[in-house]
């Protein structure tokens, strides 16, 4: 099975967990669309220990730090959603977005779209703060309305039960992993969730 990390928002921690999520599965990654150095797989490969994950190289790497859309224009590109192949493997891949679900590729499509297309399974990052339940569950609206199988959702920040509670009760959403707020991130804290995660993946 090939996932599809998305979150509420940009900065919401998709590459840490991804990062998590390829230690924890020895999965491969790939971030089909990157705006802005320095690049989400720089980042992953620092923190990814195991020998086995395979790191795809981006379809777009845009040197703005902008929505996609934009920062093609800006290269006098044009994303299309037909660019996207995913990457030849055996091994499953961890597959990170940009930004949040809505994010727009072109002037019609979206980042989402790409996770359509290929037909992954998402994993959404929901952050915990002041405003994160209104973001969280207008994106599980989307999903839920353009029938996207989700794996589960990961809450990422300092413990919000009540936030935690109501997200969980109206998306029906199989909670995957809480990752409160980390101080140094290395490999050995990676490995740390990544074991963390694993206990309840297979549930
Ligand atoms: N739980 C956490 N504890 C400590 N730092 C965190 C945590 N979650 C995210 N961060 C930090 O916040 C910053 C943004 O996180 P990250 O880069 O993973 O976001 P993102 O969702 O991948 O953003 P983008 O949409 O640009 O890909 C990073 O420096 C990351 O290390
Ligand atoms: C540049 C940033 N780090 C992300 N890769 C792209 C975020 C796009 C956000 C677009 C938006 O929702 O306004
Ligand atoms: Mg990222």
């Amino acid at each position: 099975m090939n996932y599809f990390v998305t979150a509420i928002g940009t900065d919401s921690g998709k590459t840490l967990v991804s990062s998590i999520l390829v230690e924890a599965l020895k999965a491969d990654y790939w971030k089909p669309i990157q705006a802005g150095f320095p690049t989400d797989t720089e980042e992953v490969k620092k923190l990814v220990s195991n020998s086995i994950t395979q790191f795809h190289p981006e379809t777009h790497q845009l040197k703005l730090p902008a929505s996609p859309h934009a920062a093609a224009r800006f290269e006098h590109l044009h994303i299309q959603l037909d660019d996207f192949v995913e990457p030849e493997t055996t091994n499953e891949i961890v597959v990170e977005g940009a930004g949040g679900v809505l994010v727009p590729i072109n002037q019609e499509d979206f980042v989402i779209d790409i996770a359509k297309e290929l037909e992954m399974e998402i994993i959404l990052v929901a952050n915990l703060y002041l405003g994160s339940i209104n973001h969280t569950l207008l994106t599980v609206d989307y999903l839920k309305r353009n029938n996207f199988n989700v794996k589960g959702i990961i809450f990422n920040g300092d413990g919000n039960p009540e936030s935690e509670q109501i997200i969980l009760k109206h998306s029906g959403y199989r909670p995957l992993l809480h990752l409160p707020k980390l101080g140094k991130v290395t490999p050995e804290v990676i490995q740390y969730w990544a074991d963390q995660l694993m206990l309840s993946w297979y549930e």
